[in-house]
């Protein structure tokens, strides 16, 4: 009997023990114990040599980096659900295969998103800080302290009904707000019914008339800036926008500035355009109540991170095999 050989993997981060244990007995895998995020050349040296590459979120795999790929190097399989960090494209063109992990990380998602939307509105970041900044001290209740807005009966639009959004569709109407929706298509029937959901053909004036915003959609060339500043402009002085997408969906600049204006009431972000660098001016935003800011993490559980790191082993196990990976991700047309 012959052994197959293992394929070589090259995972750029730490992942779950779980996950690396599988992937020592699966594959001839090289992991990243320390976490140390890998430079452009060590992502070069590894595709010269490597059969399957297994970046995620905070890695480039630009044009440049998977032209360097080896005639072995067919597929990458990422970490993420978002497919934005790899030309796509690029890859197709070279003959190599991406895969992403869709699903599993829907409902961490939404719920974080649902976080975003509980916590501006109704202050809890800044109600967090009052204790522990002033310990011992008692600086609670009051008739006209600390007021923030209800959530219950006001408007939610999200903008991209896909998977997340309709999951956070979901808890938003178990939090007695009515859904409105702007997605390049309209959702099922069923769906539509079951979520009492409005349809807006027209983002600007789905936007104009809601009280919270939720971007729920990928970043594509199609999304960048979808959120611009003219649209910025429609939304109500009492609105709030919460984004646990893609930074670049909105334009960051031209929300800062109507922020600092308060010609909006606040937002809630998980996610930037410059990342991993933050702009001062949203630190400065958050540290005066008027903006959450949290380090990318809404599909950070454990149980997602070793459900993403399973979906990676299958897309894997099922190219070697000489099948079609389940989650094939195509270039966006
Ligand atoms: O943002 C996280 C992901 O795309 O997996």
């Amino acid at each position: 009997m012959t052994t197959k050989k293992k394929p070589k993997v090259y995972v750029t981060r730490k992942l779950p023990d779980a996950v690396e244990t599988r992937m020592r007995e699966l594959f001839d895998a090289e992991l990243n114990i320390d976490d140390r995020p890998r430079t452009p050349a060590e992502l070069a040296a590894a595709v010269r040599t490597v059969d399957v590459l297994v970046p995620t979120v905070t890695d480039r795999i630009d044009a440049a980096l998977i032209e360097e790929a080896g005639p072995q190097m067919k597929l990458i399989a990422s970490f993420s659900n978002g497919t934005d960090h790899i030309d796509v494209e690029a890859a197709a063109r070279l003959g190599i295969t991406v895969t992403n992990t869709p699903n599993v990380l829907t409902e961490d998602t939404a719920d974080m998103t649902m976080a975003l939307i509980l916590a501006v509105p109704r202050r809890l970041a800044e109600g967090a800080r009052i204790l522990t900044d002033n310990p011992g001290e008692w600086a609670g209740w009051s008739p006209t302290w600390m007021l923030g807005r209800r959530i219950h009966g006001k408007r939610i639009g999200i903008v991209g009904m896909g998977r997340i959004g309709t999951a956070v569709a979901r808890r938003a109407k178990a939090f007695g707000l009515s859904i409105h929706y702007h997605n390049r298509k309209r959702v099922n029937p069923a769906t539509e019914d079951e979520l009492e959901a409005t349809y807006w053909d027209s983002l600007d004036q789905m936007l104009a008339r809601v009280d919270i915003v939720s971007v729920n959609c990928p970043s594509t060339p199609a999304t960048f800036h979808l959120i611009s500043a003219r649209r910025l402009a429609l939304l109500q002085p009492t609105s709030y926008i919460v984004n646990t997408a893609r930074g670049d969906v909105i334009d960051e600049t031209a929300l800062i500035k109507i922020l600092r204006e308060g010609r909006i009431a606040g937002a809630g972000l998980d996610v930037f355009e410059n990342e991993p660098a933050v702009s001062p001016k949203l630190v400065k935003l958050a540290n005066e109540g008027k903006v959450v800011i949290l380090p990318h993490m809404s599909s950070a559980t454990l149980e997602g991170r070793i459900d993403m790191g399973d979906k990676v082993i299958i897309n894997i196990r099922a190219f070697i095999d000489g099948h079609r990976p389940p989650n094939r991700v195509l270039p966006f047309r």
